[in-house]
């Protein structure tokens, strides 16, 4: 007793001093930007003062001294604009930690020494300046990993200098809130889980949050990991792979603190805008403001420019509706994205200079500068070695050089304008159009795809992506098609900087999305997060991995399994297991709730009643977010048409981005990565999931929930709801 007293007075003590030492660099923090925008003010003024009419002046003949006077007064100003933002961001910080400084902490004694330390550990480290004595360590230094990696008794971690070895005899986890010292206790494995387990079945909030304090050790290995160029995680539904994404962007960018990677050199590739959204605080949270995340349909755009793309969601809603398309929809984007195609466009590429473009001789004032044949010569003749629409635009400008020397002047700017708008038209390409010559040409099509194994339904998806080309809008398989051509022929520098790349839910790309990751990101190091049962209209396994090592080739490579689920209940996660094909081992946290239920109704209106009855139950226990996942958005705008009057929900859309905080009907390939406190799957009769593919989506769908899960039909139950 008398003991338990004293550890808390010292924690008490110890909190308290972390806490002032915070303070005081916190003020000197403040005092400091309050200098930096003093000085900002006075400097932007000089600069308005003393080269105001030089910038005026910037283009006449006194234009180079004007700048140089305008460089000498804004770089100064640039300079304190960087530290004033810097020393903002650890304001935020160090309000953040006064709060609650840390979470955990360690008695760490190395090997060689004999006095165990007390290592605190925490969002981001504190360190006394005068001393250079740690009062916490961030999570992500190499010491901390002690923490989530091993019990008690003799460890290690891998510091930059090696491994280091040492014994741990205490672990510590801490309660603080508004700077005050909840509670704390010694833990062990038994402690620990009890401790999560009553973490987990807290209530969701409206965004994603950071998991830190619980991070288990599977999980720490992968976010750690920096041996391996590219890591794959395949993890069951809720295992934590998105928190792992985010926590691994985090801990990189603490690496590259040494290796000098910065935000804008960690891409993070995310499924559609409302999970982008969903997942934007963590990194702030972990102090990571500006790593830049972007959706597939963003790469897309700033590839295939100018046409007007339709949306994976609206790609999406044709493929799980059901229509009379859905089979070709389906079979068009799996053959457009397969290998088989992609050898076919290899062939196309190939083929282009030869069948696809014609070369004009070149005259000018009646003279013959150079003749078709030798232009064709010249595009051939380095075609390895750079992309064909590169190449075109060099021989384009050696062209026009010819021109100039046979003209003996230079050719002015709107000279060459001109030229290349009339004369050197002819090598320009126009790829939308080249790739519909591709399914125009049936006969063509077929030469090229000698020899490769086709769908036995491609004179349609000729037919249909016909069809489609001719409209005014690019269809998404399509699009992703035209990308990779772009990319081929003309390559990209955008993303250069790029030097790790985060993608998740990877299971619903196909192999052509991973050429174009490869082609875009040539020299970046990937982690790619996904689960094999969580596919959109396709069948997976793990062959899938496979498939992602032989397209990056990257010399160290892992696949990760995860198998323990930590969003559901027990219940839950046994009702939703009856989906899955292949017999998946999944563990849960064992956590109780209650069995998942079915109710039918055979009228509309007591369809509804049941819905709204069962919102207002949750409500009443509760629950904040509340999903009722559809099948489709057409099922969802009906669904919440029938509902708006009787009970406050929202209807998410396919560009709706918003705080899942309240009652929500979704479609449920938008429902992909969120989670819910309860779910309603609202439509699950007979007409509605009937295929392969549907269960997969009813898998989906009930792993989105955390506490409670229900399933309300009209008619007939769905038969694949039977074990
Ligand atoms: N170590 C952990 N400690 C506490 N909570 C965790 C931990 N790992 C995961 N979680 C929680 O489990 C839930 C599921 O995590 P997450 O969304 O990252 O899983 P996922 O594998 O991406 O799921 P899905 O594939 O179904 O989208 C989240 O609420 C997350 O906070």
């Amino acid at each position: 007793m008398e003991n338990n007293r004293t550890e808390l007075e010292f924690e008490k003590s110890r909190l308290e001093q972390t806490i002032a030492l915070a303070k005081e660099q916190l003020d000197q923090a403040r005092e400091r930007n309050v200098e930096n925008k003093s000085a900002i003010i006075s400097a932007k003024k000089e600069l308005r003062e003393n080269t105001s009419h030089s910038i005026a002046n910037l283009w006449s003949s006194e234009g180079f001294e004007a700048l140089a006077a305008l460089n000498q007064y804004a770089n100064p100003i640039t300079d304190k604009i960087a530290d004033y933002e810097a020393v903002e961001n650890k304001i935020l910080l160090l309000e953040k930690m006064i709060q609650s400084p840390y979470f955990a902490r360690i008695d760490f004694k190395f090997e060689d020494e004999d006095i165990f330390e007390n290592i605190y550990i925490g969002r981001t480290s504190l360190k006394k300046d005068e001393t250079n004595e740690f009062f916490i360590y961030d999570w992500r230094s190499p010491i901390a990993s002690v923490f989530y990696r091993f019990v008690l008794g003799q460890v290690f971690y891998d510091a930059p200098g090696g491994r280091i070895t040492g014994e741990v005899n205490l672990k510590r986890q801490y309660e603080i809130s508004e700077g005050e010292l909840e509670y704390y206790f010694d833990a062990d494995v038994q402690i620990v889980d009890e401790f999560l387990r009553k973490l987990l079945s807290q209530n969701t909030s409206p965004k994603m949050k950071t998991i830190v304090e619980t991070i288990q050790r599977e999980q720490d290995i992968v976010i750690r990991d920096m041996e391996n160029d590219l890591m794959m995680v395949q993890g069951v539904a809720g295992s934590g792979k998105t928190s792992i994404a985010l926590h691994r962007a985090a801990y990189l960018m603490y690496q590259g603190l040494s290796s000098k990677l910065a935000a804008d050199n960690i891409l993070i590739i995310s499924p559609n805008s409302l999970f982008e959204q969903y997942i934007s605080n963590v990194l702030p949270e972990l102090g990571e403001e500006h790593v830049v995340s972007v959706v597939f349909e963003d790469i897309i755009a700033s590839v295939v420019k100018n046409e007007q793309v339709q949306s994976r969601n609206q790609f999406l809603e044709n493929l799980i509706s059901n229509t009379q398309y859905r089979d070709i929809i389906k079979s068009s984007m799996e053959f457009k994205t397969s290998r088989q195609f992609l050898e076919i466009l290899d062939r196309f590429l190939d083929d282009l200079p030869h069948k696809w473009m014609n070369f004009e001789d070149i005259c000018y004032d009646g003279e013959c500068i150079i003749s078709g044949e030798m232009i064709k010569d010249k595009v051939l003749s380095g075609i390895n070695e750079t992309p064909l629409g590169i190449r075109l635009k060099l021989i384009g400008e050696y062209i026009l050089e010819l021109i100039s020397e046979s003209k003996k002047t230079r050719l002015r700017k709107s000279e060459k304008i001109l030229m290349n708008e009339e004369m050197l038209k002819f090598m320009e390409l126009d790829l939308k159009d080249v790739y519909r010559k591709l399914f125009h040409d049936k006969e063509y099509f077929y030469s090229l795809a000698k020899d490769i194994e086709l769908p036995g339904c491609m004179d349609q998806i000729l037919t249909f992506t016909q069809e489609n080309l001719d409209t005014n809008m690019l269809y998404y398989d399509d699009a992703t098609v035209l990308t990779y051509l772009n990319l081929k022929i003309y390559g990209i520098n955008k993303y250069k900087a790029i030097k790790q790349v985060v993608i998740d839910e990877a299971q619903d790309y196909y192999p052509l999305h991973f050429e174009i990751f490869h082609l875009l990101f040539s020299k970046a190091k990937f982690t790619i997060l996904g689960d094999i049962n969580q596919t959109l209209e396709k069948r997976e396994d793990l062959s899938l991995y496979k498939q992602i090592r032989k397209i990056f080739n990257k010399k160290k490579s892992s696949l990760v399994t995860m198998d323990k689920s930590f969003r559901c209940t027990n219940e839950i996660l046994n009702y939703g297991l009856r989906f899955l094909e292949q017999s998946t081992e999944i563990k849960s946290f064992n956590r109780k709730g209650d069995e998942p239920e079915i109710y039918t109704a055979n009228d509309q209106i007591s369809y509804h009643n049941m819905i709204v009855s069962e919102v207002k139950s949750c409500l009443k226990m509760g629950y904040q977010s509340i999903g009722l996942i559809c099948k489709t958005e057409k099922k969802a705008l009906f669904l919440y048409e029938s509902l708006k009057d009787k009970a406050d929900v929202q209807l998410i859309k396919s560009e709706s981005i918003t705080d899942l905080q309240g009652v929500f009907i979704i479609p449920v390939y938008m429902s992909k990565g969120l989670e819910f406190d309860a779910v309603l799957i609202c439509d699950a009769d007979a007409e509605t999931y009937y295929s392969q593919d549907d269960k997969k989506l009813l898998y989906i769908a009930c792993t989105r929930a955390l506490h409670r899960l229900n399933l309300f039909c009209m008619g007939e139950a769905s038969p694949l709801l039977n074990k």
